[in-house]
């Protein structure tokens, strides 16, 4: 399997990568879609033509993003209520869903708890909310994306995925000390793992899966980081204050650029079950790595997504 390059690259933004593209006709869901990235990949798609739901915790934020949206696009878009972290939500929406569905972004994480929390089922909340809920979603709105016949499923994942493979024998830390970093880095690399199984199991229904690291934006992701580490980060000034951009980072309009890529670009047709980064193939690594770029090899491990895909089905069953 060639690797898959483009004309882009770190600095391509999402609306130069989507340039010439017509999604009219096609609808798209980007969860996560009120700050940030995916509100950057919502506004593109919305540009594109596509009509677009947000699937979004807060009501408030998402019709505020709505409004965002339309005054710099001109189209509606549409939020939905869908929080990540409550299976009753995910699956409202689902069902609730009418007709063929295009492109689907999941979009929405949090990173890197100062604690343990769990969700009302004992799930450790990253990867609760960053692969199960995701998880949920993709299996309940499966025959949606199978009745567009060439759906993209798109999944932000993180080059934290390196900190951490999938524990499959204590996910949820109840026998080992919590780490913020292994919490969210194990739940990126389930989103990984569970794109290459869903590619492989959906590859019949003609629906695409794939993932991503969007770089490194400042946005509220940052928000459980103390002082040393975003100072550790090179974000802050030196008064202490964030950075829009710090040096080496990506704007929104930039880190969304991967993920419109792979929801709606012709490069990547029929491309599925692989991880990019910069709008290009990420390389694959010998060993996890820098952290920083490249996808290690415990994310693409075939067994690893079988597993992790078996487990998921039986962790949301009961
Ligand atoms: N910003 C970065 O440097 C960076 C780096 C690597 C990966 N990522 C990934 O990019 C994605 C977007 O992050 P961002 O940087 O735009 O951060 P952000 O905090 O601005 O956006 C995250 C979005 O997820 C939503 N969300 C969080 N918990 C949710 C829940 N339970 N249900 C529904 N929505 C929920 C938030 O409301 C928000 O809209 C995340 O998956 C993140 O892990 C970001």
């Amino acid at each position: 399997m060639s690797r898959i390059v483009t004309p882009f690259n770190a600095r391509s933004t999402a609306a130069e990568v989507i340039a010439g593209v017509d999604l009219s006709g096609r609808r798209a869901v980007v969860t996560g879609g009120t700050s940030g990235i995916g509100l950057e990949t919502a506004r593109a798609l919305a540009a594109a033509g596509a009509q677009v739901t947000i699937a979004v915790r807060d009501a408030d934020a998402g019709e505020r993003a709505a409004a965002d949206i339309q005054a710099t696009t001109g189209r509606d878009i549409r939020v939905a209520h869908v929080d990540l972290a409550d299976r009753t939500t995910i699956d409202a929406f689902a069902a609730g869903w009418t007709g063929p569905l295009h492109i689907l972004v999941n979009n929405a994480g949090i990173m890197a708890l100062p604690e343990r929390l769990t969700t009302a089922q004992g799930w450790e909340l990253q990867f609760a909310t960053n692969h199960l809920g995701h998880a949920a979603l993709v299996l309940g709105l499966h025959d949606a994306l199978a009745a567009a016949a060439g759906a993209r499923v798109v999944t932000v994942s993180s080059s934290a995925h390196q900190r951490s493979p999938v524990v499959f024998d204590d996910i949820n830390f109840d026998n080992r000390p919590y780490e913020a970093w292994s919490a969210y880095g194990q739940s990126k690399t389930a989103t990984i793992l569970f794109t290459v199984a869903m590619a492989k199991q959906w590859a019949a229904d003609h629906i695409t899966a794939n993932a991503l690291h969007p770089g490194g934006i400042m946005t509220n992701l940052q928000r459980h980081l103390d002082e040393t580490q975003l100072r550790f980060v090179g974000a802050l000034d030196e008064q202490g204050q964030r950075l829009d951009v710090p040096p080496g980072w990506k704007t929104p309009q930039q880190g969304a650029a991967t993920s419109v890529l792979l929801a709606a670009s012709p490069y990547v047709e029929g491309v599925a079950g692989r991880y990019f980064e910069d709008g290009n193939e990420a390389v694959v690594l010998r060993e996890p790595g820098d952290g920083y770029s490249g996808v290690a090899p415990h994310a693409l491990d075939a067994n690893d997504a079988a597993r992790l895909w078996d487990e998921t089905l039986r962790l949301l069953r009961r």
